[in-house]
């Protein structure tokens, strides 16, 4: 098993790779399958070297297959078995047939029982993988209730059974396993929407499959890997100064919401931009310059004043605590037309999705419910597919769309790119804000739109995995501010 690949593919991608390693270099589909419960097998023995008894649950297709290979390898080691097929093997076909019928020859088929799950130590998840086309029900479903609420732990064959390989949404219900060996291909849904709950730890094999196979095929996402921040980031030159690093400029923080625009500043500064400034409602400006004065900041009543403020700005950030009254909307138009590179988050989003308009120099950063009002829709239609949702805004809109959430997705409109990093502790007031002003203080360093986003995204999931303690609890946003520091200055 090796590291993984930054690429990620669509299930029908995935299967297209299966028929060119068939066809094209004439692998047999049963070697592959082969190949995959042997390299599943591995992984179990490294990693469960302990587990004596071993649950294996089979599907009706090729996903199938693969479990009956690595019932039949556990037999041969001496492992206790219990063999569960969920679809008759005799109306198997192919592959997994000629499997099933190696495994039962070895290991007599057993009926689930989940209370065999008291004394078993792995289960095996084989009933589903990419070819998962409605949600899961019946005694499947029940299964994997029992499997989710044992002790047992679980490795998941290719996709956990339940989890859609394409959104990376559970379709009824989903194996929570501990590791999830994959092939060939890594499946985009591994790796946003509901998966971080599913999938363990992903590990890949390639099958020994050339990777030729991937001539020609356009990745339909790519992982951002964890040395893209490292790259990204340049040392300062020691003859740096603060000119030489933008000026933001973050606008918002209506009555009562002025944090937002503190912790949007403390962000951007954070970030190395040169200067950063703070346009918000006048009552807001003593607080702000006592708790932070590195920012340099402005009252301004609706779109008043604000021009002199805007010429002297690299990026503007637009959002934060804006509201949904006359002064934000005013703010807003002011700005959204205007000759500076754009950061839009929270009420802008929603002012945006009011009068939609398009650009090319804008990072638009909606979590699923701003989404929805971009894209005049529901949010569990984002949720159907966040992938074709953050295309679609950045198609629509122009620019960059972050898409925030488990697995935060940035698009240009052509390829998506995914944060693995981060935890559910993001899931608090002012990370968004602390977030927008990480994407327009790298943009005002001279990180180009997408550069800024993929960064941005990457430094703020990563400085919340060093400030969570735990991950599980809600993370504050000075914790995260905190920790930017360590994550921006490697
Ligand atoms: N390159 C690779 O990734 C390799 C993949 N292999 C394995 O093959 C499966 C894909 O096999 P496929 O037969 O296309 O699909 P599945 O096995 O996932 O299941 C299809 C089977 O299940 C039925 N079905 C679909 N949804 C449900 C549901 N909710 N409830 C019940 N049944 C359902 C469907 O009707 C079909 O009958 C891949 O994941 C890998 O594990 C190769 O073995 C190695 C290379
Ligand atoms: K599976």
């Amino acid at each position: 098993m090796s590291e993984l690949p930054d690429a990620l593919y669509t299930p029908e991608q995935v299967r297209a790779l299966d028929r060119r390693a068939i066809e094209d270099h004439g692998i047999p589909g049963g070697v592959l399958m082969a190949r995959a419960g042997r390299a599943t097998w591995r992984l179990i023995r490294q990693r469960f070297p302990d587990a004596r008894r071993v649950m294996v649950l089979c599907g009706g297709g090729n996903n199938g297959g693969d479990g009956y290979v690595i019932a039949r390898l556990a037999a041969d080691a001496g492992l206790a078995v219990d063999l569960c097929p969920f679809a008759d093997p005799a109306g198997l076909s192919g592959d997994a047939r000629r499997a099933a019928n190696e495994a039962l020859a070895r290991v007599p088929s057993a009926a689930f029982s989940p209370e065999r799950l008291a004394e078993t130590d792995l289960v095996v998840d084989a009933l589903l993988g990419t070819g998962l086309d409605r949600p899961v029900s019946g005694a499947m479903a029940d299964a994997i209730g029992a499997v989710n609420a044992s002790h047992c732990r679980v490795v998941a064959v290719d996709v956990p059974s339940g989890l859609s390989a394409r959104t990376g949404q559970v379709m009824g219900i989903a194996v929570r396993a501990a590791l999830t060996p994959t092939f060939i291909g890594l499946k985009q849904g591994l790796f946003t929407g509901e998966a971080a709950d599913c999938i363990g730890e992903v590990v890949f094999d390639d099958l020994q499959v050339p990777a030729a196979v991937h001539d020609g095929m356009e990745p339909s996402a790519r992982l951002l890997g964890a040395e893209a921040l490292e790259a990204g980031l340049p040392r300062r030159p020691r003859t740096a100064h603060k000119g030489a690093f933008g000026h933001v400029l973050v606008i918002g923080g209506d009555l009562g919401m002025g944090g937002a625009v503190r912790i949007a500043g403390e962000a951007a500064a954070r970030s190395g931009a040169g200067l950063t400034s703070v346009v918000t409602r006048p009552a807001h400006v003593a607080a702000l310059l006592a708790a932070r004065p590195e920012l340099m900041v402005h009252g301004v009543e609706a779109g008043s004043g604000l021009a002199a403020l805007l010429a002297r700005a690299d990026v503007l950030a637009v959002g934060p605590g804006l509201g949904q009254a006359e002064w934000g909307r005013a703010l807003f138009e002011a700005v959204r037309d205007g000759d500076r590179p754009l950061v839009v988050d929270a009420d802008g989003l929603n002012w945006l999705a009011q009068a939609p308009t398009r650009r090319d120099d804008w990072v638009l950063t909606p979590h699923p419910g701003e989404a929805a009002r971009l894209l005049d829709t529901d949010i569990a239609e984002i949720d159907r597919d966040r992938f074709a949702a953050v295309t679609a805004i950045a198609r629509q809109y122009g620019g960059v769309a972050v898409l925030k959430g488990a697995g935060t997705l940035i698009s240009d409109g052509l390829c998506c790119r995914v944060c693995t990093e981060g935890n559910p502790g993001m899931a608090s007031g002012g990370m968004g804000d602390a977030l927008t002003g990480l994407i327009a203080g790298l943009r005002a360093q001279g990180f180009d739109t997408l550069a800024s986003a993929c960064l941005g995204v990457q430094a703020h999931a990563r400085a919340a995995d060093r400030a969570a303690l735990d991950g599980e609890r809600g993370l504050l946003a000075g914790d995260l501010l905190n920790a930017l520091r360590s994550v921006v200055n490697p």
